[in-house]
């Protein structure tokens, strides 16, 4: 191996954190996802966008092992360097992940929060299915979080029903990241938010990329959202990645005519 090369090897990433290859997923006749192949780096941000229906949920669903793929391989290596395909794994193996290493944000927070125990219950119990014993220190762990994601400690024993909708989003939020996930997948997280709470949200989200190194791949309809966002974009339509890229590259000079439309469409609102 020449200088150059052991060089580039030093500075990359042994391996990717997700490799995925010919994923499918099909409902009776309809295709929902096909050929969907992409790799994603640790500490990234990689934005999925396209239009209602065009796969952008059903591929979270798959990746994250809550859809069963038809087809493909979604390669994931976890903390200890050990790679799993997500497609043919166990249930075991797909909870440990989802309990250790991976987060889930809904669009509805009411997906991801249980609306029948308090804020600070919503935050410890990920700790405590992970281990967590110590009564005082969860309770510290959750007034933290509930801090970071800049809710009111005095908070901490409301029901999240009493909460608004951006407070709820941020609850689930931080229910997600208590535990130190490597990898949020997160389906529009500020979808139905008015604008100011919006961005707030972004700006976390942002912070917590940069501050924890964690890797988020967010689904997004919502262009300004992915430029602020995302690292890198994949363009989805009809199921199939159209274009893949750094995010202002497509966004500047996207190259296949789908994107072009999607862009300026976006431009003339
Ligand atoms: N459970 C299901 N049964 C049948 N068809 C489904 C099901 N889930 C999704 N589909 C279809 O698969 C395709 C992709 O849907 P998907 O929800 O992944 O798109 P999306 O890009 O996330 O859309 P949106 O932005 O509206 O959420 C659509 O044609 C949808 O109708």
């Amino acid at each position: 191996m020449n200088a150059i090369a052991k060089a580039a090897e030093t500075l990359s990433p042994a391996r990717p954190l997700l490799a995925v290859e010919g994923l499918e997923k099909r409902y009776g006749t309809a295709i929902a996802c096909t050929d969907v192949s992409f790799r994603m780096w640790p500490g990234e941000v990689l934005g999925i966008v396209g239009e209602s229906g065009s796969g952008k949920t059903t591929l979270l669903g798959m990746l994250s092992g809550r859809i069963e793929a038809d087809g493909g391989q979604a390669l994931y290596t976890d903390r200890a360097g050990t790679t799993h395909d997500v497609v043919t794994m166990g249930e075991a193996e797909r909870r440990r992940l989802a309990r250790e290493e991976w987060g889930i944000v809904h669009q509805n927070p009411r997906d991801g929060l249980r609306l029948d125990v308090s804020a600070g219950a919503n935050v410890g119990e990920p700790l405590m299915a992970t281990g967590a014993r110590h009564y005082g220190r969860i309770r510290d762990r959750a007034l933290d979080w509930l801090g970071r994601v800049e809710i009111d400690g005095g908070r901490i024993d409301d029901l999240p029903r009493t909460f608004s909708g951006g407070m709820q989003q941020r609850l689930q939020i931080a229910r997600n990241l208590v535990i130190g996930p490597r990898l949020v997948f997160m389906d529009e997280p500020t979808g139905g938010l008015d604008v100011s709470v919006q961005a707030r949200l972004l700006d976390l989200i942002r912070e917590l990329n940069e501050d924890l190194g964690l890797s988020v791949l967010i689904v997004t309809h919502d262009l300004a959202v992915a430029r602020l966002l995302a690292d890198r974009l994949m363009v989805m339509r009809r199921g199939r990645v159209v274009e893949q890229g750094l995010t202002d590259q497509i966004l500047d000079d996207p190259q296949h005519p789908y994107t072009q439309l999607l862009v300026s469409s976006v431009l003339q609102v």
